[in-house]
């Protein structure tokens, strides 16, 4: 099956100027921005809704917390009407199914709600920080691990690392929505992320969203260095 895959940019900022800023440059040139902790933490629900209007919204907020926490806090955030929202697949299956009816709840049409996505593993762990965590696994067999339990909880999809989703795709289908962070455009820093790889190679490897930040915001232009990847996904 041929996807295409989509670009959001993360505006990873804890001004509200620099996010608006951010958001109506790049307005012609992402197909979605992502809003999460720091943004939100520092600007407010108010800022989300007034940077993210006109675009598609993924809102990161990575929830984790008892599972009747995290419902009503999902439950709390959905008049910003986002396209995409995170909880933590480590939750567990309860929190996860407690979303998923929160969700349906407040958007009974199915093409307006919200995608729910579970978090598998961090795209700054590798093996390393997962053993330190108390974790004996891969990070593959963990993302394999924790994203069939989402999926069969009621996430419409995972978060993970590019590298995982050949193994997600033969465990669990074309189904689950795979969004990819942890991309870096060749020669660009990695920063904290540990489970790279390029927007050709998520694009080729069938990433349905991915997800870039700092590759975009600390770029001298980040509208060029937007088209940039849009064309590398185009012409993937
Ligand atoms: O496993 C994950 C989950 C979420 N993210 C988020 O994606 C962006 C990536 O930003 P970069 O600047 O391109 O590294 C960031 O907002 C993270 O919160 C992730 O990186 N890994």
């Amino acid at each position: 099956m041929s996807r295409r895959t989509r670009l959001i940019a993360a505006l990873d900022t804890a001004s509200r100027t620099q996010a608006q800023n951010w958001a109506n440059s790049l307005k012609n040139d992402v197909d979605a921005i992502k809003l999460g902790l720091e943004f939100t933490y520092a600007c407010g629900l108010d800022a989300v809704r007034s940077v993210s209007e006109g675009h598609r919204l993924f809102l990161d907020l990575k929830l984790h917390d008892i599972p009747h926490t995290v419902a009503s806090g999902l439950a709390a955030l959905t008049p910003l009407r986002p396209a995409l929202t995170t909880i933590h697949a480590s939750g567990g299956a309860e929190m996860i199914a407690r979303s998923r009816e929160v969700l349906e709840k407040a958007f009974p049409e199915e093409n307006s709600r919200p995608q729910l996505l579970a978090v598998t593993v961090l795209t700054s762990m590798n093996a390393e920080g997962l053993r330190e965590i108390g974790v004996d696994a891969t990070p593959q067999e963990q993302v394999i691990r924790l994203g069939k339990l989402a999926v069969s909880a009621g996430a419409d999809g995972l978060v993970c690392s590019a590298h995982e989703i050949a193994p997600l795709r033969a465990a669990l289908g074309d189904g689950p929505v795979l969004v990819v962070p942890g991309i870096r455009p060749a020669g660009s820093a990695t920063d904290d992320q540990k489970r790279i790889m390029t927007p050709r190679q998520a694009a080729q490897a069938g990433a349905d969203w991915i997800v870039v930040g700092r590759p975009i915001t600390k770029a001298p232009d980040p509208v060029q260095a937007a088209r940039a990847i849009m064309d590398e996904l185009a012409s993937a």
